[in-house]
């Protein structure tokens, strides 16, 4: 059943940091729409499609006229007439375009497209790209946020817990919120609460990442849980955004590559830590090796700025040894099916695969219905709190329930 596109539209919508980005909406000829919104990252990796945004002083520079109006004039009239359901012929042509119209333009097209080809067919995104999918990704919720998220209040980005013991999705949420109150408890013990960083977890009052490991551990072991046992302990590092030519700058103290990682070694051996997201910078290729042969045997090396959703960069590092696990957001590559081949490619090599969203998110759930139909193994979307990213994990909760109840994928 072919459904062409008939219409594009697009508009400003607002992100969770108050920012603007990019909605597009599709319609087909024969009524269905389906309808995107580009999420926005704070520590992007430079290698990452980039994204379309006005300059200047308003808001900062980061306003979206011009990818609004190039999504109407320019995206609009080259996929028109394309069958919906042919998502790689459409995303061809976004791809190509993605230079002059900006990653931002392409990713909201390209999901509203993905959507759309679900309406069309009376189904849900998920079901479209696989439609008996065997378990529902394990959630990978953040508890403490630091680093970009939190004004570098500390340097290490994302403390985060993966519940290891449910083995549904739902009891795994409830164990979550529950050590996310603990902490919260914790905390207030200790002095004024401060807020929430940008992916609602908690705002970093702590010493450093050891102080932020012991909170994650407390908070477990007060929530009735056993560390390591019940619930894990997940890192992003995010180390891109604290290195430089002379190392791995934390604090008053300076690394080297070589201390740096095995510093991360001696954290992943006192703690329970499942999986270590980013451990070396973008471009430090030997330290991102140095971690997998390091510290891969006691925790999961997972890239982000390193791979950057780039199905030839992940076909590369997994030759190297050089990460165990690949993160995946779309518009780190501008279209769906551009990221759905950094899946491929990491399936292939035998690579774990974590599907996420990013710092700047809004109400758009198409990551719930990504690291369903991708068969993911994690799905990170921040912590529990905060709508932007509640809604993907209460559409990860309608999912399970739409599929009958499937099992966590296994825990890494
Ligand atoms: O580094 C990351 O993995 C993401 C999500 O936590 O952050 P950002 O979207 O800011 O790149
Ligand atoms: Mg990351």
């Amino acid at each position: 059943m072919t459904d062409t596109i008939a219409a594009v539209c697009a508009r400003r919508v607002w992100d969770s940091r108050g920012l603007p980005t990019i909605e597009v909406e599709v319609r087909t000829s024969s009524g269905a729409r389906g309808q995107g919104i580009a999420p926005a990252g704070a520590s992007t990796g430079r290698r990452e499609a980039r994204e379309l945004r006005d300059g200047g002083d308003r808001l900062g520079g980061c306003d979206v006229i011009r990818a609004v109006e190039l999504a109407i004039s320019v995206v609009g009239p080259r996929i028109t007439g394309i069958d919906v359901h042919d998502q790689e012929a459409v995303d061809a042509i976004l791809a190509r375009m993605g230079p002059e119209v900006g990653g931002n333009t392409t990713t909201a097209a390209s999901l509203a497209v993905l959507h759309a080809a679900g309406a069309s067919r009376g189904i849900p995104a998920w079901a479209v790209l696989d439609a008996a999918p065997r378990w529902m990704p394990r959630p990978q919720i953040q508890i403490i946020g630091g680093g970009a998220h939190a004004a570098h209040r500390t340097a290490v980005q994302d403390f985060m817990v993966l519940p290891l013991s449910p083995t549904r999705i739902a009891d795994a949420f409830f164990e979550v919120a529950e050590v996310y109150r603990a902490v919260g408890a914790v905390l207030a013990e200790r002095g004024p609460r401060r807020g929430v960083a940008d992916e609602g977890g908690h705002w970093p009052e702590v010493t450093g990442t050891e102080d932020a490991l012991d909170l994650l551990v407390a908070g477990i072991e007060r929530a009735g849980l056993v560390p390591g046992v019940d619930m894990a302990i997940s890192l992003d590092i995010a180390a891109t955004q604290f290195a430089s030519a002379d190392g791995y700058g934390v604090g008053d103290r300076s690394y080297d590559t070589a201390d740096w990682i095995a510093e991360l070694d001696r954290l992943c051996r006192a703690y329970p830590i499942s999986t270590i997201e980013d451990p070396a910078g973008e471009d430090d290729a030997r330290g991102m090796r140095r971690a997998v042969a390091t510290l891969g045997d006691t925790a999961v090396v997972v890239g982000d700025d390193y791979l950057v959703t780039d199905a030839d960069r992940i076909e590369a590092a997994a030759r190297d040894e050089a990460v165990q696990a690949a993160l995946i957001k779309v518009n780190q590559v501008g279209t769906v099916t551009g990221a759905a081949r950094a899946v491929a490619a990491a399936r292939a090599n035998d690579l774990s695969v974590i599907v996420s969203a990013r710092s700047g998110e809004t109400e758009d759930v198409s990551v719930a219905h990504l690291a369903t139909g991708w068969g993911a193994d994690i799905v990170k979307v921040g912590s529990i709190t905060r709508g932007e990213r509640t809604a993907k994990w209460n559409e990860l909760i309608r999912i399970d329930e739409a599929l009958g109840g499937l099992p966590l994928a296994p825990a890494p």
